[in-house]
């Protein structure tokens, strides 16, 4: 049987612990053999410049899948340059690991978002989509996608960022390593 690989695409800005469940929860749900959360470059949908380097998001990264067995990182996206294009990067993945069954792991808010990705039509074609459900966002699509339930987390990296910025308690919402790489490196307005 092949090999069944789960993609958590994402800008990880920082990592917290909804990407963990997530990931977590569709390991099991379809028994998967690997998750590997993939950072994009430059996000086809959100403004750049704000953004931490790729180097602190790798290293938060890697700190916070560090004690599971089947997480790993894909890089593949900050190989190239210009914005990540989930299409671009799937055609590559499959040319590069062709002996691999590849599942594209999303939020709800992505999913509403599916209709205005770059060649969607195509891309459905080439990777099994797997939607998850957020909070404030529905699951309701057209496109034929499977969909894992997991428990609700309303935690965003937007929220991370706000109250890390504020001077607000960030724990039990990012891993404490995460939460003290951030520290360290002053990033996100912390000090
Ligand atoms: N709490 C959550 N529940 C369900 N899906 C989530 C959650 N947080 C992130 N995701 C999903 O994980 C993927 C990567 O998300 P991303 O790294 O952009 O985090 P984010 O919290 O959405 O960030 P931001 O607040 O900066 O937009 C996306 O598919 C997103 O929908
Ligand atoms: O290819 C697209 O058009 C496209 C549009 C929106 C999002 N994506 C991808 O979906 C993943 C989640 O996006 P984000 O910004 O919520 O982290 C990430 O891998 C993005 O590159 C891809």
């Amino acid at each position: 049987m092949k090999r069944r690989v789960g993609i958590l695409g994402g800008t990880f800005d920082p990592p917290h612990l909804g990407h963990l469940i997530i990931a977590n929860e569709v390991l099991q749900a379809l028994q998967l053999d690997e998750i590997r959360f993939m950072p994009n470059q430059e996000p086809p949908h959100k403004q750049k410049d704000k953004w931490v380097s790729n180097e602190d998001r790798i290293n938060m990264l890697t700190l916070s899948i560090a004690d599971h067995p089947c997480f790993a990182i894909e890089k593949i996206e900050l190989e190239r340059k210009g914005r990540s294009y989930t299409y671009d990067t799937v055609l590559l993945l499959r040319e590069r690991e062709p002996e691999i069954e590849f599942y594209f792991i999303i939020g709800a808010d992505m999913i509403e978002y599916l209709p205005k990705w770059y060649k969607i039509d195509q891309l459905l074609k080439l990777i099994q989509f797997v939607g998850v459900n957020r909070p404030n966002h529905s699951q309701k699509t057209e496109y034929p996608i499977l969909h894992v339930t997991i428990p609700d987390i309303n935690i965003s990296s937007t929220l991370i960022r706000t109250r890390i910025s504020e001077n607000k308690s960030v724990k039990y919402l990012i891993s404490d390593n995460v939460w003290n790489y951030i520290k360290e490196h002053q990033l996100y307005g912390s000090n």
